[in-house]
């Protein structure tokens, strides 16, 4: 067990719903004639991020359905306000998040080389989940899900030194092997290019009116065999992350998970909004005897590698401590 398990305070803006992929335990997802659909206007996003400043946040998390330009009506929407593509509305916001004093953290589902090279100077952190290598029913409508075009964005991340964030998904049809050959593919990637500062182990949970609403939640005990597994898998500088809304993080702390992943004071999880997040008090309660530690979206052995652009250097030097660590 680590002395300390990290967190990082942030605000969660869910910048479109509309996604080209249709995975069944997702409810985030929105069809484009839905009432709910949204792209979120600059003027709605500025005063989240305001509020997530003074609330002492450090990071925001940008989170987008994939490839949603495949949809006539959002090529639409993103017309009206001017851009002609997603990726350069991305950039606009990161801008923005960045004057108010905010890291940005985007996960914008796969993404090609040039789309990554754009979105990098202005990233402090980027994530994608690998979710599985397996083929499985709950994927077969989403053609981004493929896990080799998944593979492929990790890789590109990794030549281009973006501090990257990925993980699985447990418990959406995959078996033990799946977990396992998933978790190599992962460190196989580190390996190569050294970029992956932290793997999230998400346990599915079931939403109401989804095709998987009747599916059982992954159980604690395969929550704690995969995080023994991965963190026999995964290079020791590698975090492992457990979401503290979806499962009670105490053995699995003991297990090896030492993350805790962003938690927000004012904003909720838009994937999973039926799970409030834990205060920080509360989250100091949960993990007993060991201690919090709140890091940056950037994880300090990127700080220390310099493994950002000079855009966001005078933020980083600001809110971080001598160690990397978030400044006190
Ligand atoms: O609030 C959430 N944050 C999620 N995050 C945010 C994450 O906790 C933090 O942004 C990172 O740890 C960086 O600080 C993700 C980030 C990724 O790159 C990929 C997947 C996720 C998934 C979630 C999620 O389900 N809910
Ligand atoms: C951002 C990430 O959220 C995760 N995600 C999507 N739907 C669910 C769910 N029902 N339960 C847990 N995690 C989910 C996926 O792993 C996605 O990549
Ligand atoms: N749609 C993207 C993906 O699944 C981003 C997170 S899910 C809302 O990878
Ligand atoms: S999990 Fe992401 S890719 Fe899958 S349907 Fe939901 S928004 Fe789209």
């Amino acid at each position: 067990m680590d002395e300390f398990v990290t967190f990082c305070r942030n605000v969660f803006v869910p910048v479109t719903n509309v996604c080209r992929n249709k995975c069944t335990y997702c409810t985030f997802r929105r069809e484009p004639d839905d009432p709910q659909a949204q792209l979120m206007q600059i003027e709605e996003i500025i005063p989240i991020l305001e509020q997530g400043k003074k609330a002492g946040c450090t990071e925001v998390l940008f989170t987008f359905g994939e490839y949603a330009e495949e949809i006539p009506q959002y090529k639409e929407w993103l017309k009206d306000i001017g851009y002609s593509s997603t990726v350069d509305y991305i950039c606009e916001l990161c801008k923005i998040a960045i004057d108010i004093g905010l890291l940005p953290h985007t996960n914008a589902g796969v993404l090609n080389y040039m789309e990554l090279e754009k979105l990098k100077p202005l990233n402090s952190s980027m994530g994608l989940m690998l979710e599985t290598t397996a083929y499985i029913a709950a994927h077969e409508g989403s053609p981004g899900k493929e896990p080799s075009r998944r593979i492929k964005t990790i890789r590109y991340a990794g030549e281009l030194h973006i501090p990257f964030t990925t993980g699985i998904l447990v418990g959406i049809g995959e078996t033990l092997d799946d977990r396992i050959n998933s978790l190599l593919s992962i460190a196989e990637l580190h390996e190569e290019y050294g970029h992956i500062q932290e793997v999230i182990i998400q346990n599915f949970t079931p939403k109401p009116d989804t095709l998987m609403a009747k599916v059982a939640a992954p159980t604690e005990e395969e929550m704690m065999q995969v995080i023994l597994i991965a963190r026999e898998i995964l290079p020791n500088d590698v975090a492992i992350q457990v979401a503290p809304n979806l499962i009670d993080p105490h053995l699995l702390i003991q297990c090896g998970a030492n993350d805790l992943g962003g938690i927000s004071p004012t904003t909720i999880d838009w994937i999973n909004p039926e799970a409030e997040w834990p205060s920080v008090s509360e989250l100091n309660e949960m993990v007993h005897e060991v201690s919090l530690k709140e890091r940056l979206p950037i994880y300090p052995q990127y700080i220390k590698k310099g493994w950002y652009s000079d855009t966001l250097k005078d933020l980083i030097n600001d809110l971080s401590d001598e160690e990397g660590y978030r400044k006190t």
